[in-house]
């Protein structure tokens, strides 16, 4: 049974990179995905966006939508206060498994917990069977049609509070037209536009930080 792409980016960062070493697994992936298989990781050049709005909320609850091989995961968690907590969650059981040997491997599993299903279904648990108050920071970068939905989900289960960050990936390519409206018309977000490139690619591609203003 011959490997997946992700199985053999999950073998060279076990080969390549430093166990323990957040950045140094970070700054592996981005070299197999560059350098020999191209794969939906957000990349270098998103992942500096992302890092500093990450800093810059300073979050100690946060959450991803969209796990995939765990790269964003690992290269938010680094960046967490001490006590602080990323919950990552992926639907792709696969996918999954992966990113629970990469979260591992880089170091950060104290302060990640990786939930495997659909988000419209994790979401309404995240207060009672995940002991989470209000999300401070919420990364999308799942799959494009539930950007939204699961934006108003994230509202309907009293998640958002006065000043939490989205910060959406994809913005252009593949693309959230209905997400960018959702957020620039309503009245409860204030949104600001990172142009950037798709990872690894010289396609146009960026990112939507919206904070919720209660
Ligand atoms: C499976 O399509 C892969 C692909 C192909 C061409 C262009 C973009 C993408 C892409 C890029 C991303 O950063 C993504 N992030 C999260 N969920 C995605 O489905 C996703 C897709
Ligand atoms: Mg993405």
């Amino acid at each position: 049974m011959n490997q997946s792409k992700e199985q053999r980016i999950l073998n060279f960062v076990l080969q390549n990179a430093v166990r323990g070493d957040p950045c140094s697994v970070v700054d592996t992936i981005d070299k197999y995905c560059s350098q020999k298989e191209w794969a939906m990781n957000v990349g270098d050049e998103k992942g500096k966006i992302l890092d500093k709005t990450v800093q810059e909320a300073n979050p100690s609850v946060a959450l991803e939508l969209g796990t995939y091989c765990g790269y964003s995961a690992v290269r938010i968690s680094r960046l967490l206060k001490a006590g602080a907590r990323l919950l990552t969650v992926e639907f792709n059981p696969e996918f999954a498994a992966i990113a629970k040997q990469m979260i591992e491997f880089a170091g950060v599993q104290d302060k990640v917990k990786l939930l495997e299903g659909p988000s419209e279904e994790i979401i309404p648990q995240l207060k009672k069977k995940y002991e989470v108050d209000t999300l401070d920071f919420v990364f999308l970068d799942h799959w494009k049609d539930r950007y939204t939905p699961d934006t108003i989900l994230l509202q309907e289960c009293n998640l958002l509070r006065k000043g939490s960050v989205l910060l959406a990936d994809n913005i252009i390519f593949p693309g959230a037209p209905d997400f960018l409206n959702y957020v620039r018309k309503s009245p409860h977000f204030q949104c600001t536009n990172y142009p950037s490139h798709l990872e690894y690619m010289q396609v146009e591609d960026a990112m939507e930080k919206a904070v919720f203003l209660g």
